[in-house]
């Protein structure tokens, strides 16, 4: 792609980079631009939720399956009267004063241009956003409004304003799109998948995806796929293990490869080959190669536009720009290539009268959705999943090995409710509240985006204060999910505080941690991504006593998503099974 360089002088090149670099910060929340379900789908919704098993119930309420809480986002959409009664925290319902103009909110002070962008850059930039709004919420409390470089926000910390601000997110939720991928979107002329549309399409698209994502058979149907990638995985780690730390090399690449396995079974139907059970590289085609390895790359490339200005760098035609672009076309390539053969199988199939089923023959044949359209939602599902889930699966060994007595317990929970030698299903992963509560508190502490976005489609008022539509409003879930009025003990890893009967069991609203969104734009692959989750912690525990290798506390860094700071590092010791 030519750089577009016409048209420069140095004071435009100076202007461009000033408000550029304040974009910077949009990139880390670049997870939160993804989202959905759809709260016309009551009847889908209730029919998942009848569905499932209940686990035992709550001293707040009746049991709960699993998933109930994201299916119910759907079923009943929460909306609140805007000016007239506001909730606290702790739920009391108090009487508000008229609301205040916007320009009355809290901000900091800050310079013209620039707002107050050094600030952010003295605190470690756009890696360590979390901790620099984190800050800015002790000091001017749960509702602020901050100028970064050519970026205004109102940052939010309170699950009862979170709460109104997704009631009011109305018919098509609008979130904050990474600049990256937008102008590689525009430069193009390329049209993308499910997390860049909005509108009426982004609702027709998501209400067909919706049916095959989150029926219960859907996932179900996979599981023992699942199983199967996951006994792999244990076999290749107990051989691959360093003979004398017993530890597994590059963890992070492991877990990656694993959940593009698991999403591409689920997808394509088949085994990609990025996992085999042993020790040599897995056997995978040159194609599902070069397809993780840029799917991979798209995110390294994007999080290096964190410190580059995304838009300067399109326009010098940097390298990182370059790589990221070469990325993304290779990706949508290869996925064109993988889905068309998809469909050739599926057409052939149809012809002979053979029975078609999966994810591509229901969006082609039911939905009647473009073979070219279905290329992006496809690529676009891969991004959505692979770090995502990799790296949540990453943070939950890496307190499990710091945790041995949770370790315990959740190998008690399995061997009661799954004995050794029976088959593991959906059901039975199911019915695992210890291993629920384990992610559960996992994604509290390190949530994959540490902001949610929503992009106002409406005048809302917002902790008192008019927020004119048009806005963006950033929930800082880092700062909700670490907050001791919400969570005792908030920075310890403390998985009972999601059960019941338990001393530290939490009274936090729901909205105090959305490790998946909320609403009809929340997280569609939750149900896929928590189910592998919890196989890959009750295979892992069953295999090994696992230890942290790690010798100094590992920190945050934001790389478009929420990462180690250094890799994690496991001490696998292998059990009598
Ligand atoms: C632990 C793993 C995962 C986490 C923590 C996670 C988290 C999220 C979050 C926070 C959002 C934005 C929600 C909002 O703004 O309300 C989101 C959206 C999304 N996620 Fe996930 N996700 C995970 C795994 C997956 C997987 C496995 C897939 C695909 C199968 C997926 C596909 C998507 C898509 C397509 C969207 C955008 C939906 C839309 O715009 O309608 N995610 N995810």
């Amino acid at each position: 792609m030519a750089a577009k360089s016409n048209d420069f002088t140095p004071y435009k090149l100076l202007l461009m980079t000033l408000q550029q670099v304040g974009k910077i910060i949009t990139l880390p929340l670049a997870r939160s631009q993804l989202q959905v379900p759809d709260t016309s789908n009551e009847k889908l919704a209730a029919e998942l939720l009848g569905h499932f098993h209940s686990p035992p119930s709550s001293p707040r309420g009746p049991a709960k399956c699993p998933f109930s809480a994201h299916f119910k986002t759907f079923a009943k959409p929460v909306v609140e009267e805007n000016n007239k009664i506001n909730n606290n925290t702790k739920g009391q319902e108090v009487t508000v004063k008229p609301p205040q103009p916007f320009a009355a909110m809290p901000r900091p002070k800050g310079l013209p241009v620039v707002g107050t962008l050094f600030d952010l850059m003295r605190s470690g930039a756009a890696p360590k956003i979390h901790m620099y709004c984190d800050k800015r919420h002790k000091e001017l409390g749960p509702i602020y409004c901050e100028t970064l470089g050519s970026l205004e926000a109102v940052f939010v910390s309170d699950a009862a304003i979170i709460k109104h601000v997704f009631a009011s997110e109305g018919r098509y939720p609008h979130h904050l799109i990474p600049e990256p991928w937008t102008i590689y979107n525009e430069s193009s002329g390329n049209e993308r998948g499910l997390f860049f549309m909005n509108g009426p399409l982004w609702r027709a698209r998501r209400r067909a995806l919706n049916k095959v994502f989150l029926r219960r058979s859907a996932i179900s149907d996979h599981v023992e796929d699942f199983v199967n990638i996951t006994d792999d995985l244990m076999h290749r780690w107990t051989q691959m293990r360093d003979a004398k730390s017993l530890e597994v090399p590059d963890l992070e690449r492991e877990l990656y490869n694993w959940s593009i396995e698991c999403l591409g079974d689920f997808i394509f139907g088949r085994r990609m080959g990025c996992v085999s059970s042993g020790v040599s590289p897995p056997v995978v085609d040159d194609e599902i190669h070069t397809f993780v390895q840029s799917v991979q790359q798209i995110f390294v490339e994007s999080a290096k536009m964190t410190t580059v200005p995304p838009r300067l760098a399109y326009y010098l035609n940097l390298n990182v720009w370059k790589r990221f672009h070469s990325a993304v076309t290779s990706a949508l390539t290869i996925a064109r290539s993988l889905v068309e053969n998809k469909i050739r199988e599926i057409v052939v199939k149809a012809e002979t009268g053979e029975p078609v089923d999966g994810l591509l023959a229901k969006l082609l044949l039911e939905d009647k959705i473009e073979e070219e359209e279905l290329v992006r939602i496809v690529t676009d599902l891969f991004l959505a999943a692979a770090d995502t889930t990799s790296h949540s699966t990453q943070w939950a060994l890496h307190l499990l090995a710091k945790n041995p007595k949770c370790q315990q317990q959740l190998r008690q929970e399995i061997d009661d409710v799954i004995p050794k030698g029976e088959d593991i299903t959906f059901d039975k992963l199911c019915r695992l509240p210890y291993a629920r509560a384990i992610v559960k508190e996992a994604l509290r502490l390190y949530p994959v985006a540490p902001f949610l976005t929503r992009i106002l489609t409406d005048d809302v008022v917002l902790g008192g204060y008019k927020v004119p539509k048009g806005k963006l409003v950033l929930m800082s879930m880092y700062t909700t999910g670490r907050d001791a009025q919400y969570f005792e003990q908030p920075d310890q890893f403390l998985p009972e505080r999601w059960l019941p009967g338990s001393t530290t069991t939490t009274t936090a609203p729901p909205h105090a941690s959305l490790p998946f969104g909320s609403g009809t734009r929340s997280c569609i692959g939750r149900r896929i991504a928590e189910t592998q989750m919890y196989l890959l912690l009750a295979q892992a525990v069953r295999h090994f006593d696992i230890e942290s290798a790690n010798e100094q506390e590992v920190d945050i860094t934001l790389r478009m998503v929420t990462t180690p700071s250094e890799p994690i590092r496991l001490r696998l010791l292998e059990r009598e099974n």
